[in-house]
């Protein structure tokens, strides 16, 4: 089984969690790409659909689905995303595709939170997968020093601006062994608009693709 055919097991699973008349947060990514292929074909009508990026609102009305603003809706029923490593705890890292402050938004703003992913991004302590931050561009450089003195190694995303007009650092050989401490450590410089770590709301539930099936840790 390669990776896309994951993708696709795990989105499908993720389709049992959508109830007729939910507001449905969805995230960014190729594996939420896969679940939005499957949207048409739902016989359950979600009531409205909220969108963590400018990418998957441009899939989800090219499939001619309408687009609501969180401010229409309220919270969130169900928020459903993928992310870049996980723990058996439902810890993560996000933010691979750069979305990770509308997904931090979404996620903290929904009653249920689906994580989507395959089994190469379950980790025993997240990490490995370089930690995005999304930083104000005019305190680019400061928030880096500030990385640098916590033992990171940031790294500018090049020629890469945010759908929120910022700038993101990818930080290399963080060893991450207290997540939601270091979540507030790294928001609380100023500059830093959000951090991939999503630890003080982790996700509820967590699907794992692999070989063997789809295997569900939850709350
Ligand atoms: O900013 C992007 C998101 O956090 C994605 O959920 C994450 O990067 C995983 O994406 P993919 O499903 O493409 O591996």
């Amino acid at each position: 089984m390669d990776q896309t055919a994951k993708k696709m097991s795990v989105a499908k699973a993720a389709l049992e969690y959508i109830e007729s008349g939910i507001v449905l947060g969805v995230g960014t990514g190729s594996t939420v790409n896969c679940l939005i292929d499957f949207l048409p074909s739902l016989n359950t009508r979600v009531e409205a659909f909220v969108s963590s990026s400018a990418a998957t609102t441009k899939k989800l009305e090219e499939l001619g689905f309408e687009v609501s603003t969180l401010n229409d809706v309220g919270d969130i029923d169900l928020y459903i995303d993928g992310a870049d490593e996980a723990t058996k705890h439902r810890q993560l890292i996000k933010g691979g595709g750069g979305a990770l402050t509308r997904e931090k938004i979404l996620a903290a703003a929904s009653r249920k939170f689906v994580c989507i992913i395959d089994d190469s991004k379950l980790v025993g302590m997240l990490g490995g997968f370089p930690l995005p931050i999304e930083v104000l561009p005019m305190a680019q450089a400061f928030v880096a020093r500030k990385i640098v003195k916590m033992r990171g190694q940031p790294i500018w995303r090049e020629n890469y601006v945010t759908d929120n007009g910022n700038h993101i650092l990818d930080v290399h050989n963080l060893k991450i062994t207290n997540p939601p401490e270091l979540e507030t450590r790294i928001n609380q410089i100023p500059g830093v608009v959000s951090v991939g770590i999503f630890a003080q709301r982790p996700a509820d539930v967590l699907l794992i693709s692999s070989e063997q099936g789809v295997r569900t840790i939850r709350t």
